[in-house]
């Protein structure tokens, strides 16, 4: 496990081999194949370059890329998983899962840094092996990791303020990549 110490207060842990093969790949099959995969429109009304699909405790919405994302409850993989990255770092009550169909699909330079969302993001990544990029919103200074079938990438501190991150489309072969960003949000007390 490295752990990096960013400008501005950053912090990113990065573990290339998090899971053992085996393991790694006993959650590729589970979660390619029992997960409620949508495609949904983004910000301008194209639809997002990925499939995505949203799990957490009960009465938990995300809103992303101007919609509301209501979770559908943990499944045993998803918690077997959450409890994983919690010995590590953090407290997780959602979980946003990235299908990454082939080298097309990405996503684009983004802070997730809505006041309701927790500052430790756990993000663990299986499959294909794509880059993982982040750059700090002013000096732009940027560092690239290779994010690959088993790869655990935690953001905290104050990473979602001074820095973005991207996971850049590739013109390589790459296959199918699936990435579950384990988060802290907090609940909407006056919803109406
Ligand atoms: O796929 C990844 O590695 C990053 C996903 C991400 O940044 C997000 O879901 O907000
Ligand atoms: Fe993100």
């Amino acid at each position: 496990m490295q752990i990096l110490k960013l400008r501005n207060g950053g912090i990113l842990l990065y573990d290339k081999s998090f899971l053992p093969a085996e393991l790694a790949d006993r959650y590729w099959v589970e979660l390619r194949d029992q997960t409620a995969w949508e495609q949904k429109p983004g910000i301008f009304g194209h639809m997002q370059p990925r499939l995505i699909a949203s799990y957490g405790a009960a009465g938990i919405s995300y809103r992303y890329s101007g919609s509301d994302y209501a979770a559908l409850p943990w499944t045993s993989t998803l918690l077997e998983i959450k409890r994983r990255i919690e010995a590590v770092r953090g407290e997780y009550n959602y979980c946003l899962l990235n299908c990454y169909r082939s080298g097309k699909d990405s996503m684009g330079w983004h802070a997730d840094d809505e006041p309701e969302m927790g500052d430790v993001i756990g993000s663990l990544s299986l499959g294909a092996t794509r880059k993982f990029r982040i750059r700090h919103k002013t000096t732009r200074e940027t560092q690239t990791f290779l994010a690959g079938h088993g790869t655990l990438i935690i953001m905290a501190g104050t990473m979602q303020q001074f820095w973005q991150h991207e996971v850049p489309k590739t013109k390589m072969l790459v296959g199918e990549r699936i990435n579950l960003t384990f988060r802290k949000i907090a609940r909407n007390e006056s919803a109406c």
